[in-house]
């Protein structure tokens, strides 16, 4: 029995995969609660497709529980929880203990007290699931991104230990993409050099991220599971 009823909550939404894994959740019937930190056109985009729109910004505990205590005064049960909000910050000589706390806060300790004060929302649904999005490059570390690389290795560490603590109510899984989607400012030299660390060598695009959310949130039997999607970046 399931009880759709119940809206799908995705973090920084506002643009990129957020956006359209938001949008695709919408056209497949699902209520979306989705966060953004900055008004951008894909945030009235969402909102003018019916899903609600909570500012967050989860740099700091507080910036976290008062999106928490805001969440429950618009819904009292949640069919799953995306965390996809994000910062990919390099260390930037002079501010890297700045950047890394932002990440560890984002990354490790918004998904931590989401989980933990939204799995009563959770426990309403039937099917119910967590999925964190993370990143392959965690699979060897990063040189230029460490602590990006370790807060993301954090959040599949949560993925571990929030499946054995939720089950059998609730799903945790994991998502860890390779390149997805260049950025503006990455030039040619850039993308020749990112495209050719994959076996597969192409852009993949937002899609592939709600692919792997749509197996996810259908499949009973997968959970404290990290699905690769990489384009063979293992096997290059
Ligand atoms: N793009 C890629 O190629 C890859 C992406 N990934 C992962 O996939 C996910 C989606 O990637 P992508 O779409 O590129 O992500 P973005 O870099 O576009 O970030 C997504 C959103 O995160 C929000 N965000 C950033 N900092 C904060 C904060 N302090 N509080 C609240 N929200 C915040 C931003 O909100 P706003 O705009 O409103 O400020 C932003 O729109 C991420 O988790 C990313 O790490 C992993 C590997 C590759
Ligand atoms: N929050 C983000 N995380 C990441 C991004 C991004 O744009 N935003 N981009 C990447 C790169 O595409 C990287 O995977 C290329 O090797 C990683 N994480």
């Amino acid at each position: 029995m399931s009880t759709s009823a119940a809206p799908i909550l995705i973090t920084g939404a506002g643009q990129r995969v957020g956006l359209h894994c938001a949008q695709r959740l919408l056209e497949d019937g699902h209520r979306v609660i989705f966060t953004y930190r900055t008004e951008r056109p894909g945030v009235q985009t969402l909102r003018d497709l019916g899903a609600i729109g909570l500012f967050a910004d989860f740099s700091s505990e507080a910036g976290i529980l008062a999106f928490i205590s805001e969440l429950k005064n618009h819904t009292d049960s949640l069919r799953a929880i995306v965390h996809n909000a994000s910062e990919w910050l390099a260390e930037t000589p002079g501010s890297e203990a700045e950047a890394f706390t932002r990440m560890i806060n984002l990354h490790m300790l918004a998904p931590y007290l989401i989980n933990l004060h939204c799995a009563d929302l959770l426990q309403r649904s039937t099917p119910a699931d967590i999925i964190h999005i993370s990143d392959d490059v965690t699979r060897k570390g990063s040189s230029k991104h460490i602590g990006y690389c370790a807060s993301k290795a954090g959040l599949d560490s949560l993925t571990l230990s929030f499946a054995a603590r939720f089950a059998p109510a609730i799903k945790v899984n994991g998502i860890a993409p390779a390149l997805l989607l260049f950025n503006p400012d990455d030039d040619a030299a850039y993308r020749i050099k990112a495209l050719a660390k994959s076996a597969l060598g192409i852009e993949p695009g937002s899609e592939v991220i709600y692919q792997s959310l749509r197996y996810l949130l259908d499949n009973p039997y997968v959970t404290g599971t990290t699905l690769t999607v990489n384009g063979g970046r293992h096997v290059k």
